[in-house]
């Protein structure tokens, strides 16, 4: 029985897909596998049955990436599988960003006993107007799954859409709209655009990209979004920005005191992924992962360990062992299994980086014995029994 332990809530549509092998835990202590949303797992002490972490979502910035790869600890996220509802919600930033409707609202309320309210409505209502955003530059900063639905929606707008990611993947080439400008140089978006959209994760490399030097590259009455997270930006800069009336507006998903109530802000309580079908999506997606991965130890979609799929295992065992991508680790895996006489019909061997991931199946079941001799080779973090 895997012990699975949810650390925000998960959408029932994909818990309910797990079988009888299966129980939803309330306690960390003895999980094998962790669901999570945004919780922030760097202070928690992983438990020694953790085998997988799967984020329900994209980023995965809350989760210690490099301590759970030493611990052999597979971490999944779900790719592309709430990209939809954040496009949408980006849409409407910068429809609310284009015309004053959140004062415009705020008006409303605060005039709802006025008797003649429609009559003062069409006086008021100027200070609300805006522009449209039809014709104007929108620069979107990371092509990935939300970058490029963000880019082909504003297109389709008939918003002249301005494209800027070094790593841009096959993929998301193939999926983004022709009419996308392709930008080499990111300062050609500050330069140009009337909007800007940032969709890059969290990372050293991201963090604080934009600021002070940024904005001062960027066209006077910008329009910044920011559904990625509140770090990429240095949001002390963002607010001189906003002062000096070179930022016209923030719009961002992420509450915080620096920008909470700022003049110029519209501050969103992270709602990019709160929809219902975003968050199917993504508990489904994790929940499969997760299964394969227990089950089989098969890897997909993980973002600290290498892919790997061996399918389902019709040998007597199966065992995956996590090491690090050093010289003749698996003429020391294979020393051993042929010591014991023990033959292997399948392997596969993969490498991401510093980490590598190994799985034999074999023609006899896996001991503990073994499993202690492959973990006190140098070089390997954990070994597992998958099936035996
Ligand atoms: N507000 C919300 O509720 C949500 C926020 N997010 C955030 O949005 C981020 C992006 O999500 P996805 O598009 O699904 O991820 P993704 O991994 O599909 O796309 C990220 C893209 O950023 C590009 N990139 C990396 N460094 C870059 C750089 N320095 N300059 C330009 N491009 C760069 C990558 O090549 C990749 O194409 C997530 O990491 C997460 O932080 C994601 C989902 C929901
Ligand atoms: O689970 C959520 O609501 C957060 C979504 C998010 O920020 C992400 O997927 O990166």
């Amino acid at each position: 029985m895997f012990q699975i332990n949810c650390l925000n809530p998960i959408a029932q549509v994909g818990l309910k897909n797990f079988t009888d092998q299966y129980e939803i835990t309330s306690e960390v202590k003895n999980a094998d596998g962790i669901l999570v949303r945004s919780a922030s797992m760097h202070e928690m002490e992983l438990p020694e049955s953790l085998l997988a972490v799967a984020r329900a979502g994209a980023g995965v910035n809350n989760i210690p990436l490099d301590k759970c790869a030493e611990h052999g600890v597979v971490v999944f996220n779900t790719p592309g599988a709430n990209a939809n509802g954040v496009k949408e919600l980006v849409i409407a930033g910068m429809l609310l960003a284009a015309r004053d409707v959140v004062s415009g609202i705020e008006w409303v309320k605060a005039s709802r006993e006025d008797p003649d309210i429609a009559k003062a409505a069409e006086k008021a209502k100027k200070n609300f107007a805006g522009t449209e955003i039809k014709g104007k530059k929108l620069g979107v900063i990371g092509l990935g799954a939300i970058g490029v639905k963000v880019a082909n929606a504003a297109v389709a707008l008939d918003m002249e859409v301005y494209g800027y990611d070094p790593y841009l993947s096959v993929n998301a080439a193939w999926s983004l709209s022709r009419a996308v400008h392709h930008v080499t140089n990111v300062e050609d978006i500050y330069a140009q655009c009337d909007y800007i959209t940032i969709h890059v994760p969290l990372m050293d490399s991201t963090k604080g990209m934009i600021n002070a030097e940024a904005v001062g590259k960027m066209k006077d009455g910008v329009i910044l979004l920011n559904f990625a997270r509140d770090l990429l930006a240095d949001e002390e800069d963002v607010l001189e920005g906003l002062h000096s009336g070179k930022i016209a507006r923030y719009v961002s998903d992420f509450p915080n005191a620096t920008t909470a109530g700022q003049k110029g802000c519209i501050v969103i309580p992270h709602l990019g992924a709160s929809t219902e079908e975003s968050e199917d999506n993504c508990a489904v997606m994790a929940v499969e992962e997760m299964m394969d991965y227990l089950e089989n130890g098969n890897i997909r979609n993980s973002v600290n360990y290498p892919a790997c799929d061996m399918g389902i295992c019709t040998k007597a065992g199966r065992v995956a062992i996590f090491h690090k991508n050093i010289a003749n680790m698996i003429t020391k895996f294979t020393a051993e299994f042929g010591e014991k006489g023990i033959n292997i019909s399948d392997m596969t061997n993969k490498s991401r980086g510093e980490v590598a991931y190994t799985m034999m199946d074999v023609e006899e079941a896996p001991t503990e014995e073994i499993i202690r001799a492959l973990e006190n080779i140098k070089g390997v973090f954990r070994a597992r029994i998958v099936k035996g």
